[in-house]
């Protein structure tokens, strides 16, 4: 478990995170979000002690990272996969690694088979792909056999079968009843990784939640139908309060009631339907809509247009 409490980061004058409060649960994926600049990598850094906050506290299992005697047994981390040595090769950048932390050699060989590069060991790392590189930096975080898992950015530069093994391995782990923590601005590869969010933006929270109730409660979710009777189906809908809006292909839409209900309905009155279905919006229509909201919040709040433009970068 990660606990925040009142997490602060200043850079000078700027404020890259803001009295951030949140716990990372185990046994589940938490995606952490945020438009470009919203302050995912400060956060990140502040969890693994690279970079002291100005205020506030992280918990690692209810300590201090400074307190925990051997880290990597607590938690691993994929921050920046190129930290690792180049000159090196694939084995002794982890035998290195683990030689410091106390981990015997041979989980090296177990990792380096777990992320799929027990061919290429002996290579020097520097000759490695992006995809490779990746892999390599999960092995490292895998190496002490943590509880707690934090990811960022995983599957930049991998190709879809490195997407998809890393999405598996995640669930993976945290079926296993690990803590994993990641963050990705792919929101499609997001919405099929991660049970839970946390939504930052200008270093402030903005959501905590679920992935279904992030959804739900930041899209408009409706029926669609689509009938040769749009007139009666108009007229019934209506007799029971319910407006059907042109979709603009042959359609139409019905908000504020249920595909079961409006199909029960319609049935009533032996309406002829060749399309009934429920529409909910994309993770990535979700986080648009409530990131345009911050945008009105804050332009309100005098925060400026600074907002708008990492939005349209995110
Ligand atoms: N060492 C630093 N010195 C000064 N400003 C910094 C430093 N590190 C980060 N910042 C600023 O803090 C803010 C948050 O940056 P951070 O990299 O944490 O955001 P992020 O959410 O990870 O962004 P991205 O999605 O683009 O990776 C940004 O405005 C950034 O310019």
């Amino acid at each position: 478990m990660i606990e925040l409490e009142g997490l602060t980061k200043r850079f000078g004058t700027k404020t890259a995170v803001d009295r951030l409060s949140f716990t990372v649960r185990p046994g589940m994926v938490t995606g952490f979000l945020g438009p470009n600049g919203a302050g995912k990598s400060t956060t990140m850094r502040m969890m693994l002690d690279l970079d002291a906050p100005t205020s506030g506290t992280v918990r690692i299992d209810g300590r201090h990272y400074r307190e925990l005697d051997e880290p990597l047994k607590y938690i691993g981390a994929l921050l920046d996969a190129k930290a690792l040595h180049g000159g090196r090769t694939a084995y002794h950048n982890l035998l290195c690694l683990a030689q410091s932390n106390r981990i015997p050699e041979r989980r090296v060989g177990e990792v380096l088979d777990l992320v799929g590069l027990s061919a290429v060991a002996r290579k020097k790392s520097k000759n490695f792909s992006m995809g490779m590189g990746q892999r390599l930096g999960i092995a490292a975080a895998l190496l002490g056999d943590p509880r707690i898992l934090m990811f960022d950015e995983p599957v930049n530069g991998l190709d879809p079968e490195g997407i998809h093994w890393i999405r598996n391995l995640m669930k993976h782990l945290a079926t296993e009843g690990r803590t994993i923590f990641v963050s990705s601005h792919l929101m499609s590869e997001m919405a099929l990784t991660a049970d839970h969010l946390v939504v930052i933006g200008q270093g402030k929270l903005l959501a905590d939640m679920s992935m279904a109730d992030f959804i739900q409660r930041n899209s408009r979710s409706y029926v669609r139908l689509r009938t040769p009777q749009r007139e009666l189906t108009r007229d019934v809908l209506a007799s029971a309060g319910l407006t059907a809006v042109d979709a603009g292909d042959g359609a139409l839409e019905i908000d504020g009631e249920s595909t079961e209900r409006i199909g029960e309905l319609l049935a009533e009155h032996r309406v002829v339907l060749h399309e009934l279905s429920a529409q909910r919006a994309s993770l990535e229509e979700a986080f648009m809509q409530m990131t345009a909201g911050a945008v009105e919040y804050h332009a309100h709040d005098g925060a400026g247009p600074q907002w708008g433009a990492d939005v349209k970068g995110a």
